[in-house]
């Protein structure tokens, strides 16, 4: 071999640039693309393909044969080199052994995540395959000396780069369908975008939305688990930045700009503090005289890297931000879910609901780690790269990339491996706080029957088997810990001998040998960092998810922009061939039609599950029908805002609760603006003013979590006494009068007609006893309606209404003695009376 004899060639330049730049560009376009395929990662189209095992080991197969062939050349480079010092070698050793890092890389990460194409992968492929063509080309134009075997694994890589490169352009990159090299990803969990269902079908989503939404939640934690952290970090930056960005807060913004400045200077300290270090250390082996100006700097350095220097500082700004951002998330996170619509809270766990929103301050601690401890991180690592790579020459670089390399592999190889232990871990948490809340919400249930042991062993049983799956995750991590420390010191020994051989050479001070110990500390901490924060960030990214999928749930029944104010002048209610169904499987009402004239009262009769209550709730627009019209006053309700349209009507259920608060601020909750005289009338006129001042405490009596402490006549009557405060155009009363003796039946009875007078109300009723003088009687059966007419037209008809009628009459006499005795109270509109 001789040496080329045109080393000033453009060409041997151009090989050069191409050795230097390729590997470190690839390794950038791989991060530019995760990202930005992150970014895009709710776009079905382009989320990675999964692959077929055909397929899948093709790519391995050549994935290995491009890094054996760098091993190759870089062992028969550095052969070559023992006989022959030249610096083209050396670029080109220098070269492969890059490469050999990134391909070591890209094929452990194809071989140990779940294999699957996406862009960063292609994007490495193609742009090797351009470099590798350049490379040949050139070399071949410039006629330079080379090996016989080194060209032929030249030509190798380019060769196997373009059947990869051909398997990207045969696969179409949107398919869904199998195809020659992709399986039908649209199950596939781990092709899922990252908020998979957080859409409008989430993990809350509601029995109408989906029709499969327990397998889909389940899933959800399956495909959130499946995503890669960085991802995860990514969506969840994109979500939470806009809400913690405190906009027109001009003072915040300063403090914001302070903290960033603050971790500039941090970064800054982590470059000059080492060589600071070496320059003392320099300067006494040379002067063998005390440099007190190179120490003072050093321990002023110091002073400001430490605990109390810049980050204190930074920290300090960052309180008010921290108070923001809980500020924010918190109140986002509660508004939305009052806001949610009725599908929501039918079905959501108000522990897991609970627990999502308490997690919501989760965003907050994964912004800030990312922002305090990752990006740090992250610069601290490629400064010491630099810094080495400058002083110590390529190979120290290049070692210290291996290491850095070697250990964040092995962190999220570990973390892989750990996921299911994760998952428990995570199902543990959430069984653990859900059991608890269960048990403690039904504690009288559980009385009733007899189970407080029983949900005491349950809730043991439940922390038992957190604890068990939190000791398999803090295992792990022990065990990660111990593979980082065993990589870190390897790396600290290798980077030890090249840096004694330059000292000792006599090419390096002993100075940089000391800067490399600072240096390499450096390293170590945010990297030790790194593998703890992983597993913590990820746990926190689940909870996370889980706020934001609350946060995305958007509420089904919304008013529409250009809603108008409901007029409730005169009061005519009608239903217009209404039907509805929860799940969209089975209807609870079908084809409903009537009409409440102004101050009329319709009853809503029939056998349980026939959808009385449904009809109530599609008037107060808990949801909305499938088809058909709910109109007031000839308004639609679906164009007129929900507030008015819920101001305009008066709702005593049949199972009224109150908060745990005192009687006078349950009663006032109906009207804010009521006076304590009107409290104390309403009261009056459902006969419980004078009761209520019996109380001890009066009407400071507090009730207890749903008015526990109040009997089921008096809640009843305090929900009357409630609506008469709050004074609407419409009553809908839902067995107002289920839970009385006929003593307090009567009183009620006097409230409602009080209540009723001149308001259209709609009313249901099981003892139709209370209903007979209604204007309008509907009997529906199986969500439509059988029958309609006064009492005594049904009575006439006999039909359905008339057998209830008997039947009824029939229980009464058996029970009572008398079937409708002619005293027994009657719900008689005041209107009505004559
Ligand atoms: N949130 C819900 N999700 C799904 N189905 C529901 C929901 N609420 C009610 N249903 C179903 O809709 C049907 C009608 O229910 P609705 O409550 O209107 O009956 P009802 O006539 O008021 O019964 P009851 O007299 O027992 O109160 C029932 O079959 C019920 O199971």
């Amino acid at each position: 071999m001789s040496s080329p004899s045109t080393t000033a060639d453009w060409r041997v330049r151009a090989i050069e640039g191409v050795q230097l730049f390729l590997p470190p560009l690839t390794g950038l376009s791989y991060i530019v693309a995760a990202v930005v395929q992150c970014l895009i990662s709710q776009d079905r189209n382009s989320r990675p393909v999964r692959l077929r095992r055909a397929v899948n080991n093709t790519i391995l197969a050549l994935m290995v044969i491009i890094l054996t062939s760098y091993c190759l050349s870089a062992a028969l480079l550095s052969y070559e080199a023992v006989d022959v010092r030249r610096q083209t070698l050396q670029d080109s050793i220098l070269f492969s052994l890059w490469s050999i890092l990134l391909w070591a890389f890209l094929t452990a990460r194809f071989a140990t995540g779940s294999p699957r194409l996406g862009y960063p992968l292609w994007n490495c492929w193609i742009v090797y395959l351009a470099g590798e063509s350049a490379l040949l080309g050139l070399q071949l134009s410039a006629h330079l000396p080379i090996h016989g075997s080194i060209f032929a694994l030249q030509v190798v890589r380019p060769v196997a780069l373009s059947m990869l490169c051909g398997l990207v352009l045969v696969r179409p990159f949107n398919k869904r369908k199998t195809g020659s090299y992709g399986q039908d990803d649209s199950s596939s969990e781990e092709n899922r975008p990252l908020l998979h269902g957080l859409r409008s079908d989430t993990s809350y989503s509601t029995v109408r939305n989906s029709d499969s939404s327990t397998s889909e939640s389940s899933q959800d934690t399956t495909a959130k688990e499946d995503i890669s952290t960085s991802s995860q970090s990514l969506e969840v930056f994109k979500f939470a930045v806009p809400l913690l960005w405190p906009k027109r807060r001009l003072g915040l913004q300063l403090l914001a700009i302070g903290v960033g400045l603050c971790l500039l200077v941090e970064r800054l300290l982590v470059v000059y503090v080492p060589i600071q270090l070496g320059v003392i250390t320099n300067t006494l082996s040379r002067e063998k005289t005390l440099p007190w100006q190179q120490i003072t700097i050093f321990v002023l350095l110091r002073l400001l890297e430490s605990s109390g220097g810049v980050s204190a500082l930074r920290t300090y700004m960052w309180l008010p931000l921290e108070q923001y951002t809980y500020q924010r998330i918190t109140v986002t996170g509660f508004n939305r879910v009052m806001d949610l619509s009725c599908d929501f809270h039918d079905e959501k766990s108000s522990g897991s609901v609970w627990h999502a929103i308490n997690r919501g301050t989760i965003v907050q601690n994964v912004v800030r780690k990312v922002l305090f401890q990752f990006v740090p991180m992250i610069s601290d690592l490629l400064i010491a790269i630099t810094v080495l790579h400058v002083t110590f020459g390529p190979y120290m670089g290049l070692i210290t990339a291996t290491m850095i390399g070697l250990f964040l592999w092995s962190s999220s190889a570990i973390s892989e491996l750990q996921k299911a232990n994760r998952k428990r871990y995570i199902t543990s948490i959430r069984k653990e706080v859900n059991t608890r809340c269960e048990a403690t919400n039904n504690w009288l249930t559980a009385t009733y029957f007899n189970r407080i042991d029983y949900e005491k062993h349950r809730h043991s049983s439940a922390v038992n088997d957190r604890l068990g799956s939190e000791l398999s995750v803090r295992r792990w991590l022990r065990t990660e810990n111990f593979v980082q420390a065993l990589i870190l010191s390897l790396g600290l020994i290798c980077a030890c001998f090249i840096a004694i051989h330059h000292v000792s050479n006599g090419t390096k001070p002993v100075g940089s040998f000391v800067m490399l110990l600072g240096y390499w500390a450096q390293l170590s901490s945010p990297l030790e960092l790194f593998s703890n924060g992983l597993t913590s960030i990820t746990l926190d990214l689940v909870d996370a998810e889980e706020f934001m999928t609350l946060l995305r749930k958007a509420p089904s029944i919304t008013g529409k922009p250009d809603a108008t104010e409901l007029r409730t002048q005169t009061g005519v209610v009608s239903f217009n061939d209404v039907s509805f169904s929860y799940d969209k499987k089975r209807q609870a009402l079908n084809g409903i039609t009537f009409e409440a004239q102004p101050g009329q009262t319709v009853a809503l009769v029939g056998e349980t599950g026939s959808g009385k209550s449904t009809t109530l709730k599609l008037l107060l627009r808990l949801y909305d029908p499938d088809c058909g019209s709910i109109e007031i006053n000839g308004q639609n309700i679906s164009d007129v805002s929900l507030q008015s349209l819920r101001d305009a009507i008066g709702v005593v259920p049949q199972d009224p609760a109150l908060f745990n608060d005192t009687l006078f601020s349950n009663l006032k909750y109906a009207n804010q603006i009521a006076t304590v005289e009107d409290i104390h009338r309403a009261c009056a006129a459902v006969r419980l003013h004078e009761r209520f001042l019996s109380f001890p405490d009066g009407y400071e009596t507090i009730v207890g979590e749903r008015g526990i402490k109040l009997s089921g006549g008096e809640l009843q009557r305090v929900a009357i006494a409630r609506v008469l405060l709050k004074d609407p155009s419409f009553v809908l009363l839902d067995e107002a009068t289920s839970a009385v003796d006929s003593e307090t039946e009567a009183h009620i009875q006097h409230s409602l007609a009080q209540l009723t007078t001149g308001r259209t109300t709609l009313v249901i009723a099981h003892r139709l006893s209370t209903i007979i003088k209604a204007d309008l009687i509907l009997v529906l059966k199986d969500g439509c309606i059988v029958e309609r007419g006064t009492h005594q037209s049904l009575i006439k008809q006999n039909g359905y209404y008339c057998r209830l009628w008997k039947q009824q009459a029939g229980l009464d006499t058996k029970t009572n003695g008398s079937a409708l005795k002619p005293e027994a109270p009657e719900f008689v509109p005041m209107g009505m009376t004559n």
